[in-house]
């Protein structure tokens, strides 16, 4: 059986000034996997990243990794930090230094690793983000997407088994998109587990294994993109756009043609588009 990497169990959070943010919240991400959370502004996701590496502890309920609860001690939330890695959803609150080599040095040498390592895991980093070159610039000199890459960067740098990411691609241009993509396919085939959030369906339909749709507070469904996005009903509770091959299955149906509205790649509606041409 694979293994469960991350877990949160009844997981609730209060604000002081009485906002339920999160109720009840269960779910399960398996070493390796990539999984999108999704849900309408204010449902939750930023408040649930924040206990998914102990920066926020849980009202009631609590945060496994690796099968151990998070302990709200020094010594064990820095053993977590090293485990989970978080990438703020704005590169502002993440990027501080004035170069970007003392940005993406911060976190491993944190770590207390030795210079040489630090400075290995710089130039690693860089280039795994497709950053070489660009060491000595000022990170608010560079761009939106080349910032956020070097956010990446600077978590990349600390080596973390889980990757959590507040929406990645948000403010990217579709080859920014595609870039930050890349980089978190290429870490997940190096055996990472990724996390992100995002309102954008077409792009986590490309990338995520699995999809919990997060509403008011609540996990309210979860599933395979074939579940979760073939589901008008529930996207539309969640503020979601179906994608457009789901729009255009669901239109031939509705027409009368005997289509599987679960199909959603491109690929797929296409083939289940001649099926019907080949039954006539
Ligand atoms: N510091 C805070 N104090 C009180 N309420 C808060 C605080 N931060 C967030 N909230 C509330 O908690 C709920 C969840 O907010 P959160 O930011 O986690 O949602 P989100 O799903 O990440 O939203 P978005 O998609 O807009 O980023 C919202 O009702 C929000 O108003």
């Amino acid at each position: 059986m694979e293994k469960i990497h991350l877990e949160t169990k009844n997981l609730s959070f209060t604000y002081p000034d009485g906002t339920k943010a999160l109720k009840n919240v269960n779910i399960q991400i398996k070493k390796g996997e990539k999984i999108a959370i999704m849900g309408p502004n204010g449902a939750g996701k930023s408040t649930l990243f924040s206990h998914f590496n102990g920066l926020t502890e849980p009202t009631s309920g609590h945060v496994e990794i690796d099968g151990e609860k998070i302990i709200f001690n020094r010594e064990e939330l820095l053993k977590v930090r090293q485990k989970v890695g978080i990438v703020f959803q704005d590169p502002n609150d993440q990027l501080f230094a004035p170069t970007v080599k003392e940005d993406v040095a911060f976190g491993p040498m944190n770590l207390g690793l030795d210079y040489d390592e630090v400075k290995n895991r710089i130039a690693e980093s860089l280039k795994m983000v497709g950053m070489s070159g660009f060491e000595d610039k000022t990170p608010h000199h560079l761009s939106g997407g080349q910032q956020k890459r070097i956010a990446i960067a600077g978590i990349v740098a600390m080596k973390p088994e889980i990757m959590i990411l507040d929406e990645p691609t948000a403010g990217l241009d579709p080859e920014g998109v595609d870039k930050v993509l890349n980089i978190l396919n290429n870490l997940n085939n190096e055996g990472m587990s990724i996390v992100i959030s995002s309102h954008d369906i077409e792009m986590v339909n490309h990338f995520a294994d699995k999809i919990f749709i997060l509403y008011n507070g609540e996990i309210i469904a979860k599933g395979n993109k074939h579940q979760i996005f073939s589901n008008k009903e529930l996207l539309k509770k969640a503020h979601l756009k179906a994608p457009t091959t789901t729009e255009i299955l669901y239109k031939l149906k509705e027409n009368g043609l005997d289509v599987n509205t679960e199909k959603i790649t491109v690929d797929e509606t296409v083939e289940e588009i001649l099926n019907i041409e080949r039954i006539k």
